[in-house]
Formats: structure tokens, sequence, C-alpha cells
């Protein structure tokens, strides 16, 4: 099946796999099965086999996934084997922890560049990497051929900034405003919203707790 018409939620799952797959990998485990698999990522085995069909017959009955074919696989599947460069849209306090985050866990994502209004900000190189001014965000993005923006503006620059971006070229966009930023078909926003998280986990501790 083509990669592009699997669920969402399968896709979702992705990373979670192949983040254990690196760590089993890295502890010398060659081979696991769908329930082995299912202890250490949390997630039931039979949605695991489920999500892993999707891509074909990738495990072995009576022998499991063998860790280093899977990875590689998810590697592929994830872009994770091409860096992927990816620029931060306001360098505030948010902008500034993702900067000194910087994707640490991935080898193969990460901020390389950054853009501001704020002069006090601009010109200079935080956690390794160069903050321009917003007026070069164009042009920057287009000559460093970046695909993807982080966005953590405060919520009225939000939809200007979306469109400079889309502008751009941008095809990606991970949305931490609280804006649901509108952008063309071709465009792909993800939102993130640890409020919404929090109000999620409290509602779970409250209704699903026995
Ligand atoms: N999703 C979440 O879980 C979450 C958590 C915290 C904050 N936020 C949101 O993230 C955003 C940033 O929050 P913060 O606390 O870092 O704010 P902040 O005020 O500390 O930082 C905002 C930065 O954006 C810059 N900026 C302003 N207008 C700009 C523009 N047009 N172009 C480029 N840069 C511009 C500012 O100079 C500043 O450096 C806000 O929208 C906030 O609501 C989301």
């Amino acid at each position: 099946m083509a990669t592009s018409n699997i669920p969402e939620a399968t896709a979702k799952r992705l990373p979670i796999y192949y983040r254990y797959l690196n760590m089993l990998a890295t502890a010398g485990t060659d081979h696991i099965s769908s329930t082995e698999l299912a202890e250490v990522v949390k997630i039931d085995p039979a949605t695991i086999r489920r999500d892993l069909s999707y891509f074909g017959a990738l495990g072995k009955r009576g022998y499991g996934y063998n860790v280093l074919d899977l990875l590689e696989f998810f590697k592929k599947t994830l872009s994770q084997d091409k860096l992927t460069n990816v620029a931060l849209i306001g360098v505030g306090h948010l902008g500034q922890a993702l900067l000194n985050y910087n994707f640490h866990q991935s080898n193969n994502t990460r901020i390389s560049v950054a853009f501001d209004i704020d002069q006090a900000l601009t010109g200079k190189i935080q956690s390794g990497v160069p903050v321009y001014p917003l007026e070069d965000m164009k042009e920057q993005l287009r000559l460093q051929q970046i695909k993807i923006a982080i966005l953590t503006v405060p919520i009225e620059a939000a939809q200007a900034v979306t469109d400079d971006l889309v502008e751009a070229g941008i095809e990606g966009i991970l949305n931490f405003t609280p804006l649901r930023i509108s952008v063309p078909k071709r465009v792909r926003v993800q939102n993130v919203d640890l409020t919404n998280e929090l109000q999620t986990l409290i509602y779970f501790l409250q209704h699903f707790n026995e």
C-alpha cells in the first residue's frame, strides 16, 4: 500500500516505533515479536501488527520482526535517512526552548535557521542557529530550500507570517500558536497545544480512573 494512504493514527505512531527500534538496535536486540514490541512501546500487539501490515509483510511468523530491517525501513519511510532542515519563526520563550533542544534525539532533523522581528535577537547565533530578521525570511527559505517551519510567534502575527511562509514555498508547518491558521491545500499543518494535552489528561483522570 502506498504510504500516503495509511491512516493518520498509524502515521502518528511511526515515530514512536522508530524511536524504540533505534533503542533496541543500540542495545543489540536483533529480532522482536509484536508482543515484545508492544510491551516496550505500550501499544497493543494487534495495533502494531495492523500498523506494520500497511507496509507489507515485514514480520515472519514464529520469528517476529528483524530489528535492523524494520529500523532501516522506518528510517526511509520517515525520511530519517537524510537530513531535514527546519526553520523556526519567533525566538521568544518557546522558540528559545526549542532552539536549545533542537531535536537532539534525532540526528536527522534540526532547526537550521530562525527568524524574529526583535533586533535584540537578530544577527546573532543562538544555540548554534543563526537568527535572521523577518524581512530576510522568504529569501532565506528559498535559498536554503527549507520546506518545514515551526511557528512560535504571538497569535496576532500568526496568519501574516503563515502567508509569507506559504509564499516562500513552505510545505509543512508545526503550529504552536493557538490560532487555527489558514493555508492552501498543498500545505500540511500540525497543531501542537500543550494546554489541550493537559486538559485531555485531566479529563481522562476524572472520567476513566477507577
Ligand atoms: N502550543 C503550546 O503548547 C504553546 C505553549 C506556549 C506558548 N505557545 C504559543 O507560542 C507562541 C509564542 O509564545 P512565547 O511564550 O514564546 O511568546 P514570546 O512573546 O516570548 O515570543 C514570541 C517571539 O515572536 C517574535 N515575533 C513577534 N512577531 C513576530 C513576527 N511577525 N515574525 C517573527 N517573529 C515575531 C517576538 O519578537 C518574540 O521573540 C504564542 O503564540 C503562544 O501562545 C504555545
